[in-house]
């Protein structure tokens, strides 16, 4: 596409720049790289398109949904001086309790459980690495540091990209006063001036397309296919030895240095972040390729460039397929809108109206919700390692992958197998104490849920009362009121002055689950807004009523056929499996040969 100079077209019309720069190192980490607001022009070729761009582009005519663009939101942001300052004060103009006080006093770690499998947590990390990935700011150098050398907090803050959270005194899990936060990049106009007000960005599709396997620019894209001669990509994924993800060039993943540890290469840069995650890249890589290889071998004339479009194509209808047929009914439940949402007959009509991108509110605190899900540890057959140790350290699942796989689908000896914690206000220790701590030179961790609230005030999040307005639901009447806000309300009041400055995170999560649903009805409504939108305004949704960008009837039907359990067969060595692999084994969900699962193996030649 040809970047039209930037007149002043109307927002929607906005698309950024594309770069590689921020792709380069760590989380999103550039060398004081800043993302300027350009204008794309119209996109005309949208119809003669017949798969997806990698980046997205031309899926909306309007490119929206594509990656590095503006993220927008359902309701206005409120920034402290109205355009940029985090919001920071509460509604009686004094400071808001810092994120740590709130994750401290409001997010303790007492467990229950549910009968569903850690494939539910692992599933939702998976499909928010294919919708979104906010990038923080960068320095000159790279990494910014706004925390001082010894977890002091520094005298002075520049807001422009710092926004440290403060630890409270009487905080003894954590031995400095200061908590690393570099706030996400802020789109900028040509002077380098940050717009008004700030705007964050998403440097991945938001389509649900698979772009954390095959990447959101053409230059990764072609760094993960196998090449012949250095020049002819292939339609097969590199791997390493067949069947593993390939080795990184960039080796700055390790947290365990001096070990045989390497930084595996896919499509999203957050794959080395925890095995189970690993795991999900590796097992798509080798579905991927099983696929390539069997259209190969039907259609032994066609260019290797048709091969790996049709497979990408099928890969990311699998994608799709799993998550509104197998996911969301786990965590939305089973009412009649969720039944809607999901794709099980008929044909999706692609509405070029409605915005395909990833909202704020969605990735910066409603799909969070997922955190509250993390298990304390991982099981290996025969062993429970606890998540610290596995943070970054991607040999585990090199060498573990079976074991680690089995686990998350509890297809393991019962003291090791594992049940989903409840989506409700508890965190495991391990993420609110422990996170990254080896990469901490004087090993103390991070505490993902002070991020989480302190990323909405970062970007200006309106409070939680806000949203639960904008869903229609009742309003919340006062620190009593448990009807809306659960058992625990009354905790609330130790640390919000008033109901009206609760962050959007903590609220969401402090909502007691309604109906046959695993979360509260703000959330519910939030996830709802973002899962109708990736489907409904994606021109390629893979039953869209369109086919000759689609698929003909008999191709649905056979898609509409697998599962991840049949996936799962056909890529590891596990012997069986439960039909439905985001519940736990049981007698309502039986175990069945993987031998059996496998001989109903998509039928290829439907598709040549
Ligand atoms: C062991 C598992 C996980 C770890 C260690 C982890 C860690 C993190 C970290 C460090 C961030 C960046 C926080 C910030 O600075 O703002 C993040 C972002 C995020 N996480 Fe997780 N996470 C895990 C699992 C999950 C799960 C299960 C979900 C949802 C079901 C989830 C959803 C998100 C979302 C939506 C974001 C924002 C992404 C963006 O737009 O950039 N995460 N996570
Ligand atoms: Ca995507």
């Amino acid at each position: 596409l040809i970047i039209a100079p930037v007149v002043q077209p109307p927002p929607e019309f906005y698309t950024l720049a594309s770069t590689h720069a921020a792709m380069s190192a760590g989380r999103f980490q550039g060398q004081g790289y800043r993302f300027v607001r350009r204008w794309y022009r119209w996109c005309w070729n949208a119809t003669s398109q017949k798969y997806r761009s990698i980046d997205g582009t031309c899926n909306n005519v309007r490119n929206l949904g594509a990656a590095f663009t503006a993220v927008p939101r359902l309701l206005p942001p409120e920034y402290a001086d109205g355009v940029d300052a985090p919001r920071q004060f509460g509604k009686d103009g004094l400071p808001l309790p810092s994120a740590r006080n709130v994750s401290l006093h409001l997010h303790p770690c007492e467990a229950e459980y549910t009968f569903n499998s850690l494939m539910v947590m692992q599933w939702g990390q998976w499909v928010i690495h294919d919708l979104s990935a906010i990038p923080i700011s960068t320095g000159p150098n790279g990494a910014i540091q706004c925390c001082g050398d010894k977890g002091e907090a520094p005298p002075f803050i520049n807001q422009r990209n710092c926004f440290p959270i403060e630890i409270p005194t009487d905080d003894y899990d954590f031995n400095f006063r200061c908590m690393e936060f570099v706030r996400s990049m802020a789109l900028t106009n040509e002077f380098g001036i940050t717009e008004k007000p700030r705007t964050q960005i998403n440097i991945v599709t938001s389509f649900i397309d698979a772009s954390q396997i095959y990447g959101s620019l053409p230059t990764q894209e072609r760094n993960l296919r196998d090449v012949v001669n250095n020049t002819n990509p292939l339609c097969i994924l590199k791997t390493f030895g067949h069947s593993a993800l390939p080795q990184s060039p960039i080796q700055n993943c390790v947290l365990r240095p001096n070990t045989s540890d390497y930084c595996q290469l896919a499509g999203d840069i957050r794959v080395n972040e925890q095995p189970g995650l690993g795991v999900m890249h590796t097992l798509f890589v080798r579905e991927h390729n099983r696929i390539a290889q069997e259209f190969s071998r039907l259609l032994s004339n066609a260019s290797e460039e048709r091969i790996f479009q049709l497979t990408r194509k099928v890969v990311a209808a699998y994608q799709q397929i799993i998550n509104y047929n197998e996911y969301l009914p786990e965590v939305l439940g089973r009412d009649a809108y969720v039944k809607k949402l999901a794709s099980k007959r008929g044909r999706t009509a692609y509405n070029p109206d409605v915005d395909p991108s990833i909202l704020n509110e969605f990735s910066t605190a409603a799909f969070r919700f997922g955190h509250s899900t993390i298990p304390e540890a991982l099981s290996f057959f025969d062993r429970m390692t606890k998540l610290r140790y596995l943070l970054h350290r991607p040999t585990e699942c090199l060498e573990h992958y079976d074991q680690v796989l089995a686990g998350l689908i509890g297809v393991v000896d019962k003291p090791y197998r594992q049940a989903l914690k409840k989506v409700d206000r508890n965190f495991v220790h391990e993420v609110s104490k422990f996170l990254f701590e080896a990469k901490n030179p004087n090993r103390t961790g991070l505490d993902l849920i002070s991020l989480n609230i302190q990323r909405g005030r970062d970007h200006g999040l309106a409070p939680y009362v806000k949203y639960r307005a904008y869903c229609g639901l009742s309003p919340v009447k006062d620190f009593n009121d448990t009807h809306v806000l659960g058992p625990h309300v009354r905790d609330l009041q130790k640390v919000y002055r008033s109901i009206d400055d609760i962050d959007l995170f903590t609220g969401l999560l402090y909502e007691p689950s309604v109906g046959l649903s695993a979360i509260g009805p703000t959330l519910k409504c939030l996830l709802g807004i973002q899962f109708y939108r990736i489907k409904y305004g994606d021109r390629f949704f893979f039953d869209t009523e369109d086919e000759s960008i689609g698929f003909n009837d008999e191709q649905l039907e056979a898609l509409r056929n697998t599962s991840l359990a049949k996936i799962i067969c056909h890529n590891s060595a596990l012997k069986e499996v439960p039909l439905n692999v985001f519940r736990l084994p049981s007698t309502n969900n039986p175990l069945y040969s993987c031998e059996q699962l496998r001989s109903e193996s998509l039928d290829f030649t439907l598709f040549v």
